[in-house]
C-alpha cells in the first residue's frame, strides 16, 4: 500500500470522526454503519488508525479454551466451511469462523499463502474484536449482528485497508449470538460490488450451518421441516420445529419463527403442535417413524396458510414417555447435568463448560436470578466429578447470622466460646474435604471472613476457632451469587483477590422465561411435584399459560405454582382454572411471587359476573365484547383470540380478570 494512500486514509478517518460527516466514498447503505464504527474505535476504544502493530494471535492454550465449549458446533461448522471453501478458494479467499468474542476458532485457506495470511491476521487464533482491531468484518458484524462487508478503506486501521472481509452472524435457535462466519481476501478487486455474490453465498452457508446445528441440538426430538413450496421441502426446507414426545413445540429455528410468529401471532414455542398446525401428534409420529416419503400439506391454524412438511424421528429413544395428548408425570427426576441441560442451547453450553472444567481445579462461579437452579447445578457438577464419592456441603452465607458464619465455616474446638457445642465442631470446610463446598450468596460473606477464606484457599489448611493447630484440607469451592460481585469489588465490599480466586469461570444460568425448552422444564417440574404413582397431566391451555408467563421467581416459583395447582385440581389433569390466579395477571416486577395458599373455596357455580365489583365503563365494555366474541365462537379460545387479534394467553388473562368462565367449566 503506497504511503500517500495510507496517509490519505488516516486523515479521511480523523476528518470524518471529528466533523461528524459520513465517509464520502462509501455506498449509501454502509456509510452510516462505517461512520458509527469509526467513531466507536476512535472515541470509545482509543485505537490509533496509524498503528502498525500486527493483529494479535492468542496462545494455543487460550485458543483451546475458546474452542472446547463449542466443540460440537465446530464439528458441524467444519463441513459447511468445506463446501463453501470449494466454491470460493480459487478467488483467493480464506474462511474464518469466529466465536462471539471475535476469536478465530477455525480457519480454512490455501497452505501456500499461509504465511502471508497469518501476517495479515487471517489465521487460527487471531482476535478480530472491533475494540482491538477497529472496524473490520468480524468485529463490526459482532457489533451490528447482521451480514456486512468491510471493503478496503472502510477498515479503521490503515494496516487493514488492503483487505476485503464479508461476515455474517450465526445464532443459537433462541436468537443469541453464537459466532460469525467470515470470508476475507488479501488482494481484492477495487470495486466493492465484487463482494456482493460472496456475501450471498456466505449467508446461505451460515443458514445451512445453523440448521445443521439445530438438528444436532434437538436430535432427541421429533422434527417438523416445512416450506411453503412443495418442490423445495425435501431439498432446502429451511424452517424447523423441534417437538417433544408429548407433542409440544420446544424450539424453532429463526426461519420458522419468521413464518409463524408476528405482532398478532404468539410464538409457537410451548404450544402443542396440533394447536399450531392441523396436524395430530400421532400423524407426525406415524410419518416420521415409518419414514414415509410423503410430503404432507399442513395448515398453519393461526393464519390458514398452507405449508408442506416432512418429518424426522428422534435419533435415539428419548427418556420421556410415549406421545399422548397431555403431559404426564414421570418418576421423580435425578438432577444430573444432562437432565438440567434440557434442550436449551445456553444450558447445553453451560453443561459442556462445567463438564470440561470440573476436574481441573478451577473455581466455578454460578450466577443467575433467584430460583434458576444454581444449587442443583452445583450439586450436579459435584456428582459428575471425580469428587462424587466425597461429601457435597452447602452453606448459604445470606441465611445465617454473620456471627455464626465463621464457626459454621471454619469450625471450632471444644469450649471455644460460650454456647458452643461442648464437643467442638468440624466446620463446613473440613466436612467438605475431598468433596465440594458450595457457598451460596458468596456476596454476603463478611469482609474479615473473606480474608480467612482466601488464606485457606492459598495454604490449603484450616485453623478452627480456639485451636492452635492447623488441619490440612482438600478444598474445592463452587460459589453462587445473585449480586454483582464486580460492583461489590469496586465498592470495596468484596476482596478483589478473592473474587479472582473464586471466579475461575463464570457460568450464567438463564432465567426460565428465556429458556427455549420451557415446555420441557415445566413437564419435568410437574413430574417432580406430582405424587408418586399418580399420573398428573397438564391440559394444553394450562401449559400454554405456564409457558407464556414471565416467571420472576424462575423454577422455584414454577414448582410452587404446580404444587398449588395439583392441590386444587379435581382430577389428574391440571386445567387453566387450577393455576394460581397470579399467573393469569402480568407479573409486576422482577421479585419472586410466592405461590398463594390453596383456596378451599370451590369455583362459583352462579353467574361469575355477579362476583365482580362494579366495573369502570371501559372495562365493562371490554368484558361485554369478550363475552360476545367467546359465545359467537362457541368458547373456542383459538378462534376467539384470532377474531380479537390477541394471543391466546392474553385472552386467558382477560377471561380471568373478568371472571369469564366457559359454561362447561362452571
Ligand atoms: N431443571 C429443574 N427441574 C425441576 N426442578 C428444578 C430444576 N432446577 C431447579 N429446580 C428446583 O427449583 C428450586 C430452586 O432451585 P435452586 O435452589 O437450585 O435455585 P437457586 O438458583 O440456587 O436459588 P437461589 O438463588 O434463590 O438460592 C429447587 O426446588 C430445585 O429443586
Amino acid at each position: 500500500m503506497s504511503n500517500s494512500y495510507t496517509k490519505n486514509h488516516i486523515s479521511d478517518v480523523i476528518r470524518s470522526v471529528n466533523s461528524n460527516n459520513l465517509p464520502s466514498i462509501r455506498s449509501n447503505t454502509t456509510a452510516p454503519v462505517i461512520h458509527s464504527s469509526w467513531k466507536r474505535c476512535f472515541n470509545d476504544y482509543s485505537i490509533d488508525p496509524s498503528s502498525k502493530s500486527k493483529p494479535r494471535i492468542i496462545t494455543g492454550s487460550a485458543l483451546k479454551e475458546c474452542q472446547e465449549p463449542l466443540e460440537e458446533f465446530l464439528f458441524i461448522a467444519k463441513s459447511g466451511m468445506k463446501s463453501l471453501y470449494e466454491k470460493i478458494a480459487t478467488a483467493g479467499y480464506v474462511i474464518l469462523l469466529g466465536d462471539a468474542n471475535g476469536v478465530t476458532i477455525d480457519y480454512m485457506g490455501n497452505p501456500d499463502t499461509e504465511k502471508e495470511h497469518r501476517d495479515a491476521g487471517l489465521y487460527l487464533g487471531s482476535l478480530w474484536a472491533e475494540s482491538v482491531e477497529g472496524t473490520c468484518g468480524v468485529g463490526t458484524c459482532i457489533e451490528e449482528k447482521r451480514p456486512i462487508t468491510i471493503h478496503r478503506d472502510e477498515h479503521f486501521r490503515a494496516r487493514h485497508i488492503g483487505l476485503s472481509c464479508s461476515t455474517t452472524p450465526l445464532f443459537f435457535p433462541d436468537g443469541t449470538l453464537l459466532g460469525v462466519l467470515d470470508i476475507s481476501q488479501l488482494h481484492p478487486p477495487q470495486s466493492r460490488d465484487s463482494q456482493l455474490l460472496a456475501l450471498q453465498m456466505l449467508s446461505y452457508s451460515a443458514r445451512l450451518i445453523e440448521n445443521a446445528y439445530f438438528m444436532r441440538l434437538y436430535k432427541d426430538c421429533w422434527i417438523v421441516r416445512f416450506s411453503c413450496m412443495k418442490a423445495f421441502v425435501e431439498v432446502v426446507a429451511e424452517s424447523f420445529l423441534a417437538v417433544s414426545n408429548e407433542g409440544y413445540v420446544i424450539a424453532a429455528n429463526q426461519s420458522a419463527l419468521t413464518q409463524l410468529q408476528g405482532p398478532q401471532l404468539p410464538s409457537p414455542i410451548g404450544r402443542h403442535v396440533s394447536a399450531v398446525f392441523d396436524l395430530r401428534m400421532e400423524e407426525l409420529v406415524e410419518h416420521a417413524t415409518h419414514k414415509t416419503t410423503t410430503i404432507l400439506p399442513i395448515r398453519f391454524l393461526d393464519t390458514g396458510y398452507q405449508y408442506f412438511a416432512t418429518f424426522r424421528a428422534p435419533e435415539k429413544k428419548s427418556p420421556l414417555s410415549p406421545p399422548k395428548k397431555e403431559t404426564r408425570s414421570k418418576p421423580s427426576p435425578h438432577f444430573t447435568l444432562d437432565y438440567l441441560a434440557g434442550t436449551d442451547p445456553r444450558m447445553a453450553y453451560n453443561v459442556n463448560c462445567a463438564k470440561r472444567l470440573m476436574n481441573r481445579n478451577i473455581s466455578i462461579l454460578l450466577i443467575g436470578e433467584t430460583g434458576t437452579g444454581k444449587e442443583v447445578f452445583a450439586r450436579a457438577i459435584h456428582e459428575a466429578s471425580d469428587r462424587a464419592s466425597k461429601p457435597f456441603v452447602a452453606l448459604n452465607c445470606a441465611s445465617i447470622p454473620e456471627s455464626l458464619i465463621e464457626s459454621e465455616l471454619f469450625g471450632y474446638k471444644q469450649g471455644a466460646f460460650t454456647g458452643a457445642n461442648s464437643k467442638g465442631m468440624r466446620g463446613k470446610i473440613l466436612q467438605s474435604s475431598g468433596g465440594t463446598l458450595f457457598l451460596d450468596e458468596i456476596g454476603d460473606m463478611p469482609f474479615n471472613l473473606q480474608t480467612r477464606l482466601l488464606r485457606v484457599l492459598a495454604e490449603r489448611e484450616v485453623q478452627p476457632l480456639g485451636s492452635e493447630s492447623v488441619i490440612k484440607v482438600d478444598l474445592n469451592i463452587i460459589c453462587a451469587t445473585l449480586r454483582n460481585l464486580e460492583e461489590l469489588v469496586r465498592e470495596k465490599q468484596f476482596r478483589e483477590d478473592l473474587y479472582y480466586r473464586l471466579n475461575g469461570i463464570t457460568i450464567k444460568l438463564p432465567p426460565l422465561r428465556e429458556r427455549t425448552d420451557r415446555a420441557l422444564v415445566i413437564e419435568n417440574a410437574l413430574a417432580a411435584e406430582a405424587e408418586p404413582g399418580v399420573e398428573t397431566g397438564l391440559a394444553p391451555e394450562a401449559l400454554e399459560i405456564l409457558a407464556a408467563y414471565d416467571w420472576p421467581g424462575n423454577i422455584r416459583q414454577l414448582r410452587n405454582a404446580l404444587r398449588f395447582s395439583i392441590a386444587i385440581s379435581e382430577g389428574e389433569t391440571i386445567h387453566a382454572r387450577d393455576l394460581p390466579p397470579d399467573l393469569l395477571k402480568a407479573p409486576t416486577s422482577g421479585i419472586a411471587l410466592p405461590a398463594p395458599a390453596p383456596s378451599p373455596e370451590p369455583l362459583p357455580a352462579q353467574d361469575p359476573a355477579s362476583l365482580l365489583p362494579d366495573l369502570p365503563p371501559q372495562d365493562a365494555q371490554e368484558r361485554e365484547k369478550l363475552l360476545r366474541t367467546l359465545k359467537k365462537n362457541k368458547w373456542n379460545i383459538t378462534d376467539a383470540s384470532r377474531e380479537l387479534c390477541v394471543s391466546r394467553s392474553t385472552l386467558y388473562r382477560k377471561m380471568s380478570k373478568y371472571h369469564l368462565i366457559p359454561p362447561n367449566e362452571l
